[in-house]
């Protein structure tokens, strides 16, 4: 039942497009951003179009540039999981959590960090009052997820070995 439900939703999105049954950039960040206003709770600017390029290349696994139905549906149900760690932390303020929440959060969403890299997350991902609002919080743990899916994809006993053209290729698609 829920999955007729997902399978129409994508139709819906990708159907109005030349693109076959592809998910574009553009037409993930319209799903994002009608899906997100319904939710008054959730505190976003709106998902960016860059932010949704970002999202697409970290799930683009079979590399086309766009999201097939399973490519979105992992995005999908992930965004899902996530929305609701987050609002579990949100509920006492305007939809926004702050760097102690989001610290909780990441590892509610099964990440163990260390102290030095929910610093540097707090800094790339939280605004001018340290706190870090929706659609930042989204592209944090899709950025996370994929970089930590990536390195195990390349992992030989816990460490990777890269060639500079690789790890471009790693780092500039994402
Ligand atoms: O309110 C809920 O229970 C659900 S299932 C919310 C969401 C489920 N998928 C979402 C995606 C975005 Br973007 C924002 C909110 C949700
Ligand atoms: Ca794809």
């Amino acid at each position: 039942e829920e999955d007729q439900q997902f399978r129409s939703l994508f139709q819906q999105i990708a159907a109005d497009v030349s693109t076959e049954m592809e998910v574009t950039a553009n037409e993930l960040k319209n799903v994002l951003n009608r899906v997100v206003s319904k939710h008054k709770d959730l505190n976003t600017e709106g998902f960016s179009l860059e932010c949704c390029r970002s999202m697409i290349a970290l799930v683009d696994m079979d590399g086309t540039g766009r999201l097939s139905l399973q490519e979105f549906r992992h995005l999908w149900n992930k965004i899902k999981q996530w929305q609701g760690i987050f609002r579990h932390y949100s509920s006492d303020q305007a939809g926004i959590i702050n760097s102690y929440e989001m610290r909780n959060a990441i590892n509610d969403a099964g990440f163990r960090l260390n102290n030095q890299l929910y610093d540097i997350i707090t800094m790339r991902y939280a605004n001018e009052g340290m706190n870090i609002d929706f659609d930042s919080f989204i592209s944090c743990l899709v950025r996370l997820e994929a970089m930590f899916r990536a390195f195990q994809a390349f992992d030989q006993d816990g460490m990777i070995r890269l060639s500079v053209l690789e790890w471009l290729q790693l780092t500039m698609y994402a």
